[in-house]
């Protein structure tokens, strides 16, 4: 298959007041490619990935998704790229809202969307979801806080595959999770990629993670990409003293 650029980030920067936490960030991700981006905390992992859906504006720079122009794309044509670009965030505890029961949850993303979509058809799809994210179907009925937090996230990768994305943003999607119950989802998301053949930004504070699931890693630090490269080479012989270090500061990681 012919490798094509689905994301383009270009220049982006972001300046709060006087500090600059992104600084002139550039990077593409192929189709079905899974890029890392390793950094310690504060380097501006989540502000380039805000930026990339246009969750924040950038100070300067572009974003390019499948040839057009996120950052000036008209309303009603970002909502439409918003149905192929999907999130999952860190926190699988905050990122469900308590007060809806999974059925809705799942639901919500083919209303905000309009998809009209309802009974049966409705049902078919939801228990579609579980099935991909290995949950039963008697999790519809329940409230999030009746799951652990490995459950919790798969809840949560659940509703962010809904509409079919094409680019899936994956910010630390198991750094709140025990390590066994971590692997286990990493795992799911490496299959989930494969059949579907998604395109991913994985955000990681870890290069062994990040050797494992990715084909390309970015590393920053305050706010700059300092190296970049195919992700097993990268661990193997980093260049710079900084991807040294965090490779030397993270655990080997293992799907065991
Ligand atoms: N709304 C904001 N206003 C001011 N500063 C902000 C804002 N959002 C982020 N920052 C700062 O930008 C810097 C980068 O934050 P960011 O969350 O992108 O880092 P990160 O690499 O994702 O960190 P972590 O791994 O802890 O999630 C940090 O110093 C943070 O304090």
């Amino acid at each position: 298959m012919q490798a094509k650029t689905l994301i383009r980030a270009e220049g982006l920067t972001k300046q709060y007041g006087t500090q600059t936490v992104v600084h002139d960030v550039s990077f593409d991700i192929e189709h079905g490619e899974i890029l890392g981006l390793v950094g310690e905390s504060g380097s501006g992992k989540s502000t380039v990935a805000r930026m990339l859906l246009k969750l924040i504006e950038p100070t300067s720079g572009a974003v390019h998704f499948d040839g057009i122009d996120v950052l000036h794309a008209p309303t009603s044509e970002l909502r439409h790229l918003r149905r192929r670009m999907q999130i999952v965030f860190q926190d699988p505890y905050a990122a469900l809202n308590p007060r809806m029961r999974v059925r809705q949850i799942l639901a919500e993303p083919f209303h905000i969307h309009k998809q009209a979509l309802h009974g049966a058809e409705l049902e078919a799809k939801l228990i579609d979801l579980l099935d991909e994210v290995q949950l039963g179907h008697s999790a519809l009925s329940r409230y999030p806080h009746e799951f652990s937090g490995g459950q919790r996230q798969r809840i949560n990768i659940a509703r962010a595959l809904a509409l079919r994305p094409e680019f899936l943003v994956l910010d630390e999607p198991v750094s709140a999770l025990d390590v066994s119950v971590g692997a286990q989802i990493i795992n799911l998301l490496r299959d989930l990629q494969k059949a579907h053949g998604l395109t991913c930004l994985f955000i990681s504070h870890s290069m062994p993670l990040v050797r494992y699931l990715c084909d390309r890693v970015a590393v920053m630090q305050r706010g700059s990409i300092v190296e970049m490269g195919e992700a097993v080479s990268l661990c193997e012989n980093p260049q710079q003293p900084y991807t040294q270090a965090l490779i030397a500061a993270t655990p080997e990681f293992s799907v065991k």
